[in-house]
């Protein structure tokens, strides 16, 4: 079932810029520039981008704060601006800078209120705060005031705020940002559970890397606002050419230059070498050229790291076809 649907979605913002002394121009920034995206239930989908790529104003867009510009969309089959209210109901939101909670009461006392907005019957309520309890370890500061609570107890907060009236879609704008390891993998572990049941579409913006590869089945990587990746992790790898790197350890320097497709020596400290390989070529034959050249002593093979395939993604420019 689609509860994400969007399509040709665009939106301006007309700044004002000073030119000159006095004078001051009205400039357009299209900070979405026509996505098209499709959102199944229960996906858990990582949208990402640089900083200025446009996936806050996307993510306003879908929840109905901001109006588009043009474009079609709809979240739950409503449309969001105008059916905003009905939205609510059906959608969770977590963004990390503003609090759903309040601020001077205990944190038991937002929930509650909450329970009242929503209209939730309290057997639903309070089942789904135990559910969150246990598995985010609210107890130790449940009847502690929002003000008081550190960074990584006020983002369980708002994470079981946003749940408490079991949304179907829910929208989380970094939600690990500034957490202690500790509380990033509370988070991280309660959505990677909220995934694992499925009847929860999960859209999460983030620049953690651990978030993406601990949690991102599916990654729509946005710049300049369009898509410019819609996929999995293994298919962004292949196709942003992310290289394995394999160390070598000789019993002596190498005299001859080795020479394979694909493979290109990044680093020599003495014996010691680290060579990329590129997507398409083979480890065997690297190993098979360096035991015939008789001086290979041990050998580590790592697999892409996903900060080189990002930064590789964020250099290429959008539309064109990538460097591999
Ligand atoms: N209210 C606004 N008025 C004018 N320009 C805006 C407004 N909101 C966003 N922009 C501009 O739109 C572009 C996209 O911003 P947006 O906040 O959506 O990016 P982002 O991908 O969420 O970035 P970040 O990762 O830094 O949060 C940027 O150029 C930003 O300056």
């Amino acid at each position: 079932m689609t509860v994400i649907q969007v399509r040709g979605l665009r939106k301006e913002f007309v700044v004002k810029a000073k030119v000159g002394r006095f004078r001051r121009e009205s400039r357009v920034v299209e900070a979405v520039a026509g996505i098209d995206l499709t959102v199944e239930r229960g996906e858990l989908l990582g949208y990402l981008g640089p900083n200025g790529a446009g996936k806050s104003t996307t993510l306003k867009m879908l929840t109905g704060v901001l109006m588009p510009s043009s474009g079609e969309l709809t979240v739950c089959g409503f449309t969001p601006v105008p059916q905003r209210r009905k939205l609510a109901a059906r959608i969770g939101v977590v963004f990390g800078q503003r609090s759903a909670l309040l601020w001077d009461l205990p944190l038991r006392d937002s929930f509650e209120v909450m329970r009242h907005v929503f209209r939730v019957p309290p057997g639903d309520h309070a089942a789904a705060l135990r559910r969150c309890r246990e598995l985010l370890d609210l107890d130790a500061f449940l009847d502690t005031p929002v003000r008081q609570l550190s960074l990584g107890q006020r983002m369980r907060g708002e994470l079981t705020a946003a749940l408490l009236h079991s949304p179907e879609v829910i929208f989380l704008d970094e939600p690990t940002i500034g957490l202690d390891v500790l509380s990033k993998q509370a988070v991280r572990g309660f959505l990677a559970e909220l995934g694992r049941r499925g009847d929860t579409t999960i859209v999460l913006t983030t620049h953690d890397l651990a978030d993406i590869e601990r949690l991102c089945r599916r990654i729509v990587v946005i710049d300049h606002g369009r898509v410019v990746h819609d996929g999995s992790l293994s298919e962004l790898h292949a196709r942003y050419g992310s290289r394995r790197r394999v160390v070598v350890e000789l019993d002596t320097p190498l005299t001859t230059v080795v020479e394979l497709p694909g493979v290109s020596v990044e680093s020599v400290e003495g014996t010691r070498i680290t060579f990329a390989l590129d997507a398409h070529a083979e480890v065997g034959d690297l190993v098979a050229r360096l035991v015939s050249l008789g001086t290979l002593r041990d050998l580590a093979i790592a697999e892409p790291a996903i900060e080189d395939v990002i930064s590789r993604l964020y250099l290429s420019p959008a539309g064109v076809e990538p460097v591999t």
